[in-house]
């Protein structure tokens, strides 16, 4: 089981300004077919830092999407959010570890043996890092409500986020608002990866969609986030290329503002 502090240290986020920032973009491949993803990787290649292959893709192309990212030398994050039974989920674990993927997810909602098994399943591969999806970033505190949960997001992130710590899991998706909690509640050491990033003003509220629980590049770097994950503001813009890299250069200047 890897130790408390190693998991944020093997994602080697420290460095120069510029490629350090670019580490730190996540791309999400979210089209509908091999030939779309691979066009749209290879342009955006460049500026960032990891490519996530979700359900849309890998449920239509299965392991032939992984190899996107490798064969660009890129690392892959896996986003199958695993949710069944713990032998279930070790097994698929197990799976995901041999297609060389650097992240994947499982909810944390699963429960501490199923994060328990996985959680050794993952240990026993020594690149993959395993990643618990706390709360959607879809959701809000009336959507928790609505399932019964008490509390707001907030506080029931830190709490699947503890559960999941407890069995063995040391990074964590999150939305950029629950991060100060979560370094609160978890310390430094903790890998903490969030989606929900819009850009601009109307990260504030209109430019959501589906997303509930949304920030700014510089803001989520400023509560603490690790890895940030920016689909749609990326993949629908009118030049995609210049979109990423001018998220890049905001998350440089968030992480190592220019001298007055
Ligand atoms: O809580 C979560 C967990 C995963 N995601 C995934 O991130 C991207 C976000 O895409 P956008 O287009 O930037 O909204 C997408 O692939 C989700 O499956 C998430 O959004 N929230």
């Amino acid at each position: 089981m890897a130790n408390h502090s190693s998991v944020r240290q093997r994602t080697s986020l420290g460095g120069g300004s510029l490629d350090e920032a670019r580490r730190r973009l996540v791309f999400p491949l979210d089209y509908a077919n091999l030939d779309e993803a691979r066009a749209a990787a290879t342009r955006i290649a460049p500026s960032i830092g990891v490519l996530k292959v979700g359900l849309e893709l890998f449920v239509r192309e299965g392991p032939r999407a992984v190899e996107i990212g490798k064969s660009l030398g890129l690392d892959v994050f896996l986003d199958l959010k695993l949710h069944d039974i713990p032998e279930t989920v070790a097994r698929a674990v197990a799976g995901a570890a041999a297609l060389g993927v650097r992240y994947l997810t499982v909810h944390a909602a699963g429960g501490t043996e199923m994060l328990r098994r996985a959680a050794n399943e993952a240990a026993r591969s020594q690149d993959m890092i395993l990643l618990a999806v706390t709360v959607l970033t879809s959701l809000d505190d009336g959507d928790l409500a609505a399932q019964g949960v008490q509390g707001s997001a907030s506080e029931h992130v830190v709490r699947l986020a503890q559960l999941a710590r407890g069995a063995g899991v040391h990074g964590f998706v999150a939305s950029p608002h629950e991060v100060p909690a979560l370094r609160e509640a978890l310390g430094r050491g903790e890998l903490i990866v969030t989606p929900g990033i819009r850009l601009g003003p109307g990260a504030g509220g209109a430019q959501g969609e589906d997303q509930k629980r949304i920030a700014t590049p510089s803001a989520a770097i400023s509560a603490g986030a690790d890895l940030l994950v920016v689909g749609r503001p990326i993949r629908d813009a009118a030049d995609p290329l210049t979109t990423a890299r001018s998220i890049v250069q905001e998350i440089a200047h968030t992480l190592h503002p220019p001298r007055p």
